[in-house]
């Protein structure tokens, strides 16, 4: 008996019947197949495909990689370079190339596009993420069709998502999608990596956020994706977070958008049965890099896992990294396990000298109060186990 693959939920339509907003995420190895430039019939067909689940009333987003694959191919370089300005020259080329073929065969059936480049950056800064949420309301309010990618010629690092199924993920949160289909060059999620184990065997349904489903997901099969089915994995747990359902589907399965959209089952569902977080918690939750940790003493973390306490600088017991008021950062045990994140009411020097201290005290130590808690309850989100 396993835990996924419940038959009741079997017997439901699948979650794209009855979504009103949808994130199509399509990866690299299909939008060039394999790597062998921008697969122009294959992209007719999704765009055909989301023209008709446009005209069923619902509202689609895509998020397409491919433009790396597609620049190598246009550059003539057979193997993926390993420098960071090669990959953003590569990525500069290929992306001309998507948006090209994207939009003549969305103009097919009479639907305008836009091309939105995003940075983890856009999405960790709250004014930032406002302006883009804004942005691609307005977009889906005028009836186009917004084309997402990371914005690779100028990430770094820091500011880097690093794979589109996160990115899909994150604009479902953004835009409080109801579901993200994430086509790819497998039939869904399997019990082990098919490639390498051919007695692996296909999930058709589990809750989004089931820790074993990580065990079972590898990494990419082929050189040209990215993040394999473990980045797909945490993106359904990270969409579940804003009540998006996940499906895993092969984009080679013919008409599988508007099969899906009618009900039938195909591929792997990972439901979103949780909670749903508030807007300004989800923001806290979709950042990807903290700017520091607050360490917290056995007490402290009880006090906010078990009781929904905020955190005061009496149970803190060292402060790491260098942030603003205004940051978020994460709140760990002593052991280093982040216990949650949130909105910090005081900069580094100020945090690291009221620790261990009590609220009353904060006046004296820093010159100023301005809140009585380091990091408030309304601002904070827990991080599951
Ligand atoms: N448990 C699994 N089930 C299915 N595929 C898996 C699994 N673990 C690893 N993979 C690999 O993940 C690959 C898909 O990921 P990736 O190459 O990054 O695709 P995409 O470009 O669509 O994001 C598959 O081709 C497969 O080899
Ligand atoms: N932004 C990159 C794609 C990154 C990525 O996640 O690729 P994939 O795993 O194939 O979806 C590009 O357009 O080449």
């Amino acid at each position: 008996m396993t835990v996924w693959n419940d038959v009741t939920v079997l017997a439901m339509p699948s979650a794209i019947h009855g979504a009103q907003r949808v994130v199509v995420k399509v990866g690299s190895s299909l939008v060039t197949n394999e790597g062998s430039g921008a697969d122009e019939a294959a992209i007719a067909s999704w765009v055909k495909q989301i023209a008709n689940l446009r005209a069923a009333g619902k509202e689609v987003i895509l998020v397409s990689s491919g433009a790396i694959a597609e620049g190598m191919k246009r550059l003539n370089w057979s193997k993926r370079p390993t420098h960071i300005d090669e990959l953003q020259a590569a990525a500069a080329v290929g992306q001309m190339g998507l948006a090209q073929v994207y939009e003549s065969k969305f103009a097919v059936f009479g639907i305008t596009t836009a091309q939105i480049l995003l940075t983890h950056a856009d999405l960790a800064d709250r004014t930032r993420y406002l302006n883009a949420r804004s942005a691609l309301f307005t977009l889906l309010r005028l009836g186009v069709v917004p084309i997402i990618n990371e914005n690779d010629t100028v990430i770094t690092d820091e500011i880097k998502v690093g794979d589109n199924d996160t990115l899909g993920a994150l604009v479902a949160n953004l835009i409080e999608a109801d579901a993200l289909v994430i086509l790819t060059d497998q039939t869904g999620l399997f019990t082990a990596d098919p490639r390498k184990n051919p007695q692996a065997e296909l999930i058709q349904t589990a809750p989004a956020g089931l820790a074993i489903l990580e065990e079972m997901a590898g990494g990419a099969g082929s050189n040209i994706g990215t993040g394999g089915m473990l980045t797909k994995v945490l993106a359904a747990k990270r969409a579940m977070k804003s009540g998006a359902h996940t499906i895993i589907a092969s984009g080679r399965e013919i008409n599988v958008l508007p099969r899906l959209a009618s009900g039938e089952r195909i591929g792997t569902e990972l439901r979103a049965d949780t909670p749903l977080l508030t807007a300004r918690q989800q923001w806290i939750a979709d950042h990807l890099q903290l700017r520091g940790k607050i360490v917290l003493d056995a007490g402290a973390v009880k006090a906010i896992r078990d009781n929904g306490k905020s955190v005061l600088p009496i149970g803190v017991v060292r402060v790491e990294g260098q942030f603003m008021r205004g940051d978020v950062i994460a709140c760990v045990d002593e052991l280093g396990k982040e216990i949650a994140r949130g909105i910090i009411n005081y900069n580094s020097p100020e945090s690291a000298r009221m620790a261990k201290h009590t609220t009353e005290q904060i006046e004296q130590l820093i010159g100023h109060m301005d809140e009585a808690e380091l990091m408030h309850r309304n601002n904070m989100v827990l991080v599951s186990p």
